[in-house]
């Protein structure tokens, strides 16, 4: 049977790049070629994974210079049985798309939050005057590229993929940007050396999270990242999600977590899951 994979579309976003990494990986050791399946969100390319629709998607988690993909983690965090198979890194170039003549007739620049933001200090000196209008992906908005005082933010591959010219390239206004993308399906998978969890404390007192975090230095697990989301129950009550560099099958995790459980009000384990390391010579 085919495995189908959901990511963001239309075709030629960043998160399909990541899933084709992905399928070929899968191709290579399983020896059958899964099915991209283009979802028009990243919350619908979740659903369809906790709906059983697709086995597997792929969602950008992270990114090395503008930090969570919040939407990413709110949408994980809603949908209970959501579980990681694996972790991989893109490197992200971005290029301004547009059928304009040049920089000067541009008067809109439609794109990704992220992409935006990750092309924020190229946009304020080249582009100072344009309004910059969010899309839910970078090949979204691309539709709006028929008019020649608009511009968008994309990759070179989308660029090729729709024959659209492109005016600059790279325009991120760091070289080393990076994103990171989780592989989620609903079955458990055997784990590899990072975990990761997300918790909510039982109440908004000073020391809450202290003893979470105790409970994994105590044994020497180490955290490799901590990220605070609003519970957007009250002003102040936050959920911590939590990467850590270990497997859960270890016996410290293990007592970890069951220690933590008593500490905090509701526990989620996404699962244990390896990186998959597909060009060794890339930044990221
Ligand atoms: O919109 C896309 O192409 C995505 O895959 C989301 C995204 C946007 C910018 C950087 C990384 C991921």
């Amino acid at each position: 049977m085919t495995v189908s994979i959901a990511h963001l579309g239309p075709p030629g976003t960043y998160a399909e790049a990541a899933t084709l990494v992905y399928a070929d990986y899968l191709t290579q050791t399983t020896g059958h070629r899964p099915l991209l399946c283009p979802y028009p969100s990243i919350t619908q390319t979740l659903q369809a994974v906790a709906n059983g629709d697709v086995a597997l998607g792929v969602v950008p988690v992270e990114n090395s210079i503008e930090g969570s993909v919040t939407i990413t983690l709110d949408a994980i965090w809603k949908l209970d049985l959501i579980r990681i198979q694996k972790g991989l890194v893109l490197p992200i170039s971005h290029a301004l798309l547009s059928n304009a003549q040049g920089l000067a007739d541009i008067k809109t620049v439609y794109s990704h939050p992220q992409a935006l933001a990750q092309c924020q200090g190229w946009l304020e000196k080249f582009l100072p005057n344009v309004q910059a209008i969010p899309t839910n992906s970078t090949t979204e908005a691309l539709q709006y590229l028929q008019e020649t005082t608009t511009a968008a933010i994309a990759s070179g591959r989308a660029a090729e993929l729709y024959q659209l010219p492109i005016l600059a390239h790279p325009i991120n206004d760091y070289p080393d940007n990076c994103t990171r993308f989780w592989v989620v399906s609903l079955q458990p998978w055997p784990g590899g050396n990072y975990t990761s969890l997300a918790f909510s404390v039982p109440a908004n007192v000073p020391g809450a999270l202290v003893k979470p975090l105790q409970i994994f230095a105590q044994r020497n697990i180490n955290l490799s990242r901590i990220e605070s989301r609003p519970t957007k129950r009250s002003l102040g009550d936050y959920l911590f999600f939590i990467d850590i560099e270990a497997n859960t099958d270890h016996q410290s995790v293990r007592s970890a977590l069951q220690e933590l459980k008593t500490h905090t009000e509701t526990l989620k384990i996404f699962g244990s899951y390896s990186i998959l390391n597909h060009q060794p010579q890339s930044p990221c």
